[in-house]
């Protein structure tokens, strides 16, 4: 569904990414593992259409289309939607008004508010609470829900475990999960390695903006000579 074949993106001068490929299947929960600074937020935004970075050299292509060079507001129309890493939510906007700000009210098909709150209870109790009276994990979830108002068929998804309890980590697994099921495919980059691993069916390993491995994740997480030598895990 999604293909990046050998991209190459860059801040001003600063060559970040040297020839990225990857692949995420129709429903697939694929994991984008690498240490800091190895170019994963990068790949992400390259794939988004956002910039910077400038992407110059290699393809992405969606259902067989190229999107290089679509702007990422018709690329969020064509079904690919982004939680950024820190949430990037609006402070003074509340639960129900973030997600109305993508998809009307008296919407009925695909993903409504009423849905989203079906999916996500705690935010239905939070609906007139500001961005900025949410817990940690209310946050990741309503950053997870506002991605989905836009009915998308794979979120990117930047780090959503990032400085949540280990009780909302675990909650976060059994979200993605049920988006798994419900047919979304998923791509996950998480510092969070073993969470990451429990949920994604394949994982690709990001060093200095190049894939330089790539299996199914069990087998991964079986495997401790690979954690250590591509993610310095012992
Ligand atoms: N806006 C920017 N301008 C210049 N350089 C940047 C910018 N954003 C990232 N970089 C550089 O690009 C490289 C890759 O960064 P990126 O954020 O993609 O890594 P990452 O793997 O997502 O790491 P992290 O887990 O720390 O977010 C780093 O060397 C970083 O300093």
């Amino acid at each position: 569904m999604l293909e990046v074949a050998d991209l190459h993106s860059y801040y001003g001068d600063a060559h970040v990414l040297h020839g990225a490929s990857l692949e995420v299947k129709t429903g697939e929960v694929v994991a984008l593992l690498g240490r800091n600074g190895m170019g994963k937020t990068t790949l992400i935004r390259s794939i988004m259409g956002l910039t910077p970075p400038d992407v110059r050299e290699g393809s992405v292509r969606w259902k067989g289309q190229e999107l290089r060079g679509v702007p990422s507001h018709e690329i969020a129309k064509r079904g690919i939607a982004i939680v950024p890493q820190g949430r990037r939510l609006f402070p003074s906007l509340t639960v129900t008004e973030h997600l109305t700000v993508l998809k009307k009210a008296s919407a009925t098909h695909g993903w409504t508010v009423a849905k989203a709150f079906e999916f996500f209870p705690r935010l239905a109790e939070r609906r007139n609470n500001r961005g900025n009276q949410l817990s940690g994990g209310e946050r990741q979830m309503l950053a997870v829900a506002r991605a989905l108002m836009i009915d998308p068929e794979l979120i990117l998804m930047d780090e959503p475990s990032e400085g949540l309890a280990p009780v909302m980590v675990q909650h976060l697994e059994g979200i993605i999960l049920q988006l798994k099921q419900a047919g979304l495919g998923i791509l996950l980059v998480e510092q969070n390695l073993y969470s990451a691993l429990a949920v994604a069916d394949r994982a690709y390993i990001l060093e200095t903006g190049r894939v330089v491995h790539q299996a199914l994740a069990s087998d991964i997480a079986e495997d401790p000579s690979t954690l250590t030598k591509f993610l310095g895990v012992h």
